[in-house]
């Protein structure tokens, strides 16, 4: 099947349940809601009651038309023909704004359930899976789900109002009612087989909308890069081919669908033919009355609705099981990062040591192998290499985001595993390069980390960073509006708030990922003095892209593939003439103050 399958495999925590658990998750939902379900369940019977005596009337006015009685009882029947209709309406009203009502609570605890759950995941579960894909989950795959039990309440009350007119035909004739029904089992064995077929067919369409979806946000989310390198084209390329692909499977989708009703409706036409030919002749040889002969031809086009409709709503209703499954499977996606304990960390001092430490984003292939690293309780230390040395890996095994395979992490002593999760992430100051601002002013920003700082608290930490300054500069100070993502800010700006927010946090580990981007030498001296303050005090790790920073820090820690090759201070790594020096020439050199092109150049011996 080759490009129409292409990357419409499961993620790694999809599964699949069997119906029965799928049933039994499902039922667990609406369990809390059934005193509503009790009014909807009999509002369904009174309803397929009200339904199931409109042919019954209607067949006892022809048997009065054929006996001549009808001009007594026709205002009656017509009565009661008004009377059932009507009923079956208010019934029918109560029903469906019921059932929307327990729906609609089901999907929000849902939808509750599957956001806990994505905010719960770790950062791998982020790294590997397309914000795209998520968002599906959480939106249109519980809205799916909530077609499932809108239809499948329709369903009951089309299988009772079966019930009924089956009972009604037993008693009229019994062998037209068998008649009737030996066409159903021929019916039910093509369901279920329909029913394989179409939910794997289902399950593709709805991973290809998602990936859809994830090229979408991704596209939005790099829009600027894209039309800065006037990459339309490109962009648009690529979006074709998925979108084509959702096409060619919902189609296939839509073909499989379509393939059941044709055959349902010969089965159904077929039977009727029979009844046609039996009843008449049976009505002519004197064995059935025309008002009988009529109930059953109305009795089997009720008889043989809910039937072709539960294939009709199959698709939907596979859609929604597959849906729920997948929601399902996003809530019970087991956390790669486990603790064993939950002690409390209590104000840490924050030494932190790699001890025989083996990590790899894929197992097989480890990125740190038997890592060994201490830093001391307050040290600042910059961590260099080229790229791919392992830098960040450090910094994502320190802040828990991802799990190792093999050594411990301890932190003031403490295996980082026996530790309560929340407590110590909250001791743990983590700025990204490009820090991420929500939107909101540049106070609530600030404030971020602990909601209730007060105004003061706020405005110290902002003038504690960079001398307070670049907060004259903002147009409406600390309220600035800072746009979608901090957009209206520029990169410095975003950086200081970055800043000023740890202060408000007080985090006792900072793990920095210092910006490459170039700011101008007043913001640049202000971020430095920012982090002077901001770092003080705290054990630091940066990863370090500025002269500055390396110049001030307590040591330096040279990565290269996984491993230390050189450690120890600016001046005597400089002097050394080692890897470092390599690094240096070609990352810091430039950034000297006094740097000329092809100047600066550090001596670096044979390793
Ligand atoms: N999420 C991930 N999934 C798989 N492999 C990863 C992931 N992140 C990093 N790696 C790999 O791990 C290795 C170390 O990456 P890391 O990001 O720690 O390097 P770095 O020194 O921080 O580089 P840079 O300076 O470019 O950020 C690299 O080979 C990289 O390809």
């Amino acid at each position: 099947m080759g490009f129409i399958m292409d990357g419409l495999d499961a993620e790694d925590y999809d599964r699949t349940y069997t119906d029965r658990d799928l049933l039994r998750r499902i039922l667990a939902y609406f369990r809390p809601k059934l005193g509503a379900m009790l009014l909807v369940a009999t509002m369904i019977v009174l309803v397929s009651a009200a339904q199931a005596a409109l042919p019954l009337l209607a067949s006892e006015g022809v048997d009065a038309i054929q006996d001549g009685t009808i001009g007594g009882v026709g205002w009656l029947l017509a009565a009661g023909i008004l009377l059932a209709g009507a009923l079956s309406w208010a019934f029918n009203f109560v029903r469906q704004w019921y059932s929307a009502r327990v729906t609609g609570d089901v999907v929000l605890r849902l939808r509750e359930d599957a956001f806990d759950a994505v905010l719960e995941r770790d950062l791998s579960f982020y790294d590997e899976t397309p914000s795209g894909r998520i968002v599906s989950r959480v939106t249109s795959d519980t809205d799916d789900f909530a077609s499932v039990s809108t239809l499948t309440m329709d369903l009951i009350s089309q299988v009772l109002m079966v019930g009924f007119v089956t009972v009604l035909l037993f008693l009229r004739s019994v062998e037209l009612a068998l008649l009737t029904l030996l066409v159903a089992p021929i019916v039910m064995g093509l369901a279920l087989v329909f029913r394989r077929m179409a939910r794997s067919s289902t399950r593709r369409a709805q991973r290809s909308l998602s990936r859809v979806n994830a090229n979408l946000q991704e596209t939005m989310g790099g829009i600027a890069v894209a039309k800065n390198f006037r990459q339309e084209r490109q962009v648009y390329d690529e979006f074709r081919p998925i979108n084509e692909q959702s096409y060619r499977v919902t189609l296939r989708q839509g073909f499989v669908f379509s393939a059941i009703f044709p055959l349902l409706f010969l089965v159904a036409g077929l039977a009727t033919v029979a009844l046609v030919q039996f009843g008449g002749t049976s009505v002519l040889g004197g064995g059935l009355s025309a008002g009988d002969w009529y109930l059953f031809l109305q009795g089997v086009s009720l008889f043989w609705m809910p039937l072709t409709s539960i294939a009709a709503f199959w698709s939907q209703f596979q859609q929604g099981l597959s849906a729920s499954e997948r929601v399902f499977a996003l809530i019970d996606a087991p956390p790669r990062v486990s603790q064993t304990g939950s002690a409390d960390p209590g104000r840490l001092a924050g030494r932190i040591e790699f001890d025989d430490l083996t990590f790899g984003y894929d197992a097989a292939s480890p990125v740190l192998r038997h890592f060994d690293l201490a830093i001391e309780a307050g040290e600042t230390v910059a961590l260099v290499g080229h790229t791919g040395a392992g830098k960040s890996t450090l910094g994502k095994l320190i802040t828990r985001f991802y799990e190792f395979q093999e050594g411990r992490l301890l932190i003031d002593g403490h295996d980082i595993r026996s530790l309560d999760l929340g407590a110590y992430r909250r001791q743990i100051g983590a700025v990204p390069q490009a820090p991420f601002l929500f939107s909101g002013t540049v106070a609530d920003n600030i404030r971020y980390p602990r909601p209730a700082a007060s105004e003061d608290e706020v405005l110290a930490a902002a003038a504690a960073v960079g001398g307070g300054d670049w907060i004259e500069a903002l147009p409406h100070g600390l309220e600035t509006d800072v746009g979608e993502h901090g957009r209206a800010l520029s990169m410095g700006q975003r950086q200081l708030v970055a800043l000023a927010r740890l202060l408000i946090q007080d985090p006792a580990i900072v793990v920095l990922d210092e910006a490459t981007a170039s700011v101008d030498p007043l913001t640049e001296a202000q971020i430095q003095e920012g982090l002077d303050v901001v770092l003080a005090g705290r054990t630091s790790i940066v990863i370090a892209h500025r002269l500055s920073t390396i110049e001030h820090v307590d040591r330096i820690i040279v990565l290269d593939h996984g491993r230390i090759v050189e450690e120890g201070g600016h001046a005597e790594l400089l002097a050394r003439g080692g890897r470092y020096c390599q690094v240096y020439n070609t990352y810091f050199r430039h950034q000297s103050p006094n740097y000329r092109p092809d100047t600066g150049f550090v001596a670096v011996g044979e390793p």
